[in-house]
């Protein structure tokens, strides 16, 4: 190992950049969100990067990990991950959830923190043997661009509020206007939809649900198929509806929708696996999930009851090569490979760029970004690009993407100005709904 790079320093950059009022089951997009940026030097004279979501407990994990990777052989990055998944920390965490805009929620967050310093150091090896981080991954390189999805949500209006959002009003008209203005039913989620194809040349959409009685979120999807009557629509109701609703809505959406995304969750001492696996069977509906198989644990009991066709396996719950295991397994097993996101940065782009770059086989849905409401923002040079519907793998090796420093350094000073510095979707919703309180069986505007 004489000749390895060895990493020379690590460095952990919270950043935050900002969102406009999107409205979802655990509230409001605060004006802000935040990120973590791992950038890692090697002696071979590389920087390496990664991104993750933002948290204290994932701020400390890295922090603790810091001696592991410091110092390290970056050949050897198989014992090195080894020696973090081996971790105390990995045996505390529970299985990870979802619920990161639910403050009282704070499990460790293993997984976010290692699937930074993986990317990164993926990214390292890239630039070593000169090969695009897909290359690496088990499956290697399959294709050269993804299809992605327009990511649609019900936006509140802003001027409600006394937060800092940004008001788009400098941006020429169309969707880097669009996306800062208020945009509460079908016709206002349809404008961003149009917008948004112009922009992006998208085919597929997801609506955010989990906001309106479900009846109107469906009316939602139904104005969005007629508009765009050759598009994929879909919508993700954050396992709020109950069963009988999904089940209800899940009829009359079969055959329009290519799946519905976590319609029902647990109720009643059932699990939300179990729950699915009713709504499966009784609609014939496909299922995809963030919420119910985002570790080895909970996608084996998800599998064994036949409760999901879609695992959103997102490289940072499950780290870019556990992730690109799971699309291997879907190409087995007859599933189908999609990614679930939340907002980010262009580092986090390219992860799932390569990601989705290395997947093997055809079974692939468009994979989720938020990238569209953040576009402008980009902390590297060039960011990868979404175009006609898909998005590019980036040229060059490594995730093919070098980091603006001088935005670096500003997004991490606007985010030591933030007094909330974690997710939390209840404050905006305060300016809506006094005294609003989370609810994990009533979507957000229904009080
Ligand atoms: O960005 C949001 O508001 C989403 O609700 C996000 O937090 C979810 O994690 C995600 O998009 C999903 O459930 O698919
Ligand atoms: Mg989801």
């Amino acid at each position: 190992m004489s000749d390895s790079p060895v990493i020379n320093s690590m460095r952990i950059v919270p950043v935050a950049g900002y969102d406009s009022m999107l409205l979802n089951i655990g509230g409001a997009h605060n004006c802000f969100f935040t990120r973590i940026i791992v950038i890692l030097t090697d002696s071979a004279g590389h920087t390496g990067v990664g991104e993750t979501p933002c948290h204290a407990s994932t701020l400390q994990l890295l922090e603790q990990f810091r001696p592991l990777i410091e110092g390290s052989s970056l050949l050897r990055l198989n014992a090195t991950l080894s020696q973090l998944f081996n971790s105390e920390a990995r045996q505390q965490q529970t299985a990870h959830t979802d619920e990161i805009h639910i403050p009282q929620m704070n499990p460790e967050k293993f997984y976010n923190a290692a699937a930074a310093i993986e990317a990164a150091l993926l990214d390292l090896q890239g630039k070593l043997f000169n090969l695009p981080v897909a290359d690496l991954l088990t499956s290697g390189k399959q294709r050269d661009r993804i299809p992605v999805l327009g990511y649609l949500f019900y936006i509140a209006d802003r001027r409600l509020t006394n937060m800092h959002y940004r008001s788009g009003e400098q941006a020429p008209d169309g969707w880097f206007r669009l996306r800062h203005e208020a945009a509460m039913d079908s016709a206002g989620v349809q404008r961003l939809a149009e917008a948004a194809v112009e922009q992006y040349g998208f085919r597929d959409f997801k609506l955010k649900g989990g906001v309106m009685a479900g009846e109107l979120e469906v009316e939602t999807v139904e104005a969005l198929l007629r508009r765009f009557p050759h598009a994929r629509v879909t919508v993700d109701p954050n396992a709020c509806w109950s069963l009988d609703e999904a089940i209800r809505f899940g009829k009359q959406l079969a055959g329009k929708v290519p799946y519905l995304e976590d319609p029902c969750g647990a109720e009643q001492g059932y699990s939300g696996r179990e729950t699915l696996a009713e709504f499966r069977r009784a609609t014939g509906v496909p299922v995809a999930t963030n919420m119910i198989a985002n570790d080895w644990r909970q996608l084996h009991h998800a599998l064994q009851l036949n409760a999901i066709d879609i695992p959103l396996a997102d490289p940072h719950f499950w780290t870019m090569r556990n992730a690109n295991v799971v699309a291997q397994l879907c190409n087995e097993w007859g599933l189908t490979t999609g990614c679930h996101s939340n907002n980010h940065f262009d580092i986090s782009l390219a992860m799932v760029a390569h990601l989705g770059a290395a997947a093997p086989g055809e079974r692939l849905t468009a994979f989720d970004t938020h990238w569209i409401w953040q576009d402008g923002q980009q902390l590297t040079h060039q960011p990868p690009q979404i175009r006609d519907g898909y998005l590019e793998l980036p040229p060059g090796p490594g995730l093919g993407i070098e980091l603006n420093m001088e935005r670096v350094e500003q997004a991490h000073a606007l985010y030591n100005t933030l007094p909330d510095k974690n997710r939390n979707d209840a404050l905006g919703m305060q300016f809506l709904i006094d005294n609003w309180r989370y609810d994990a069986k009533r979507p957000s505007l229904v009080r």
